[in-house]
């Protein structure tokens, strides 16, 4: 998968192009990220990427010259095939299904705003979907940006080796996790679910699955809303409520 990010800060993207699973899918040529940085399109001497608001009120807007420059010469080096993003709380909310949905484009251009934001003309002619990572407001779309890309590029085939994790399976798609251990056995008296200590793998998996089903029932009722679940997770799930309906 190719990404392309404008952005004024580049150098923030470190965090995902050079470490963990995203940085080794870099390294493997399975995820390609490259930058535009509207800052190398401008030709005053302080090299400005601000200007002022219509309308006046607190805070400047990225300047509208260098920024558009950097997002078409992004689209050309994409070969316009691109789908252009840009990230602000105006967008679709970001979840797991709209993951799914952005991974199955080759190439993205992610727009990374900083300030009070960007000329609204630039949303109509330039950005072709505007998305949002939640409902709370950040000092700029790096770090939006950068959740994109990591939750994106986990969906690429090769990216997340069995070694890694368990990849999403049908059979918690759409549920929150099921509980992890590892060593040691007992944490202040604390123990690991004797199941888990066995080797009995279909008990396991029905235990975890059982466990997914729970908390999410006790925590995200909305999310088991929108599942359908099949006649095991139904007997599994009202197991639990028989166990933990306080
Ligand atoms: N919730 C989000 O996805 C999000 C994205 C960008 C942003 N801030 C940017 C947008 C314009 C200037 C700073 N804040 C929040």
């Amino acid at each position: 998968m190719w990404v392309g990010v404008v952005s004024l800060f580049p150098d923030m993207f470190s965090a995902v192009t050079d470490h963990g699973v995203t940085g080794r899918a870099v390294k493997q040529g399975l995820l390609e990220v490259d930058f535009w940085n509207p800052r190398d399109y401008t030709h005053d001497r302080h090299r400005t990427v601000d200007d002022r608001p219509y309308g006046g009120g607190p805070g400047m807007l990225m300047k509208v010259e260098p920024l558009r420059q950097a997002i078409r010469s992004a689209r050309a080096a994409a070969g316009g095939s691109a789908r252009v993003i840009y990230l602000s709380p105006q967008g679709r909310r970001l979840d797991q299904a709209g993951v799914r949905e952005l991974a199955t484009r080759e190439r993205l251009i992610l727009v990374a705003g900083r300030y009070e934001g960007i000329d609204e003309r630039i949303v109509e002619a330039d950005i072709d979907e505007e998305w949002s990572i939640g409902d709370y407001v950040l000092s700029g779309g790096e770090l939006a940006a950068m959740t994109l890309i990591d939750a994106v590029a986990r969906l690429v085939p090769g990216v997340l080796g069995h070694a890694d994790s368990a990849e999403e399976d049908s059979f918690t798609a759409g549920l929150l996790d099921c509980p992890h251990y590892t060593r040691p056995e007992q944490i202040e008296g604390r123990r690991v679910p004797e199941v888990l200590l066995g080797g009995n793998h279909e008990a396991i998996r029905r235990w975890r699955l059982k466990q997914a089903l729970g908390r999410t029932w006790l925590r995200r009722p909305d999310l088991l809303a929108q599942c359908q679940l099949n006649s095991e997770q139904q007997e599994l799930l009202a197991e639990y409520i028989r166990e933990n309906d306080t």
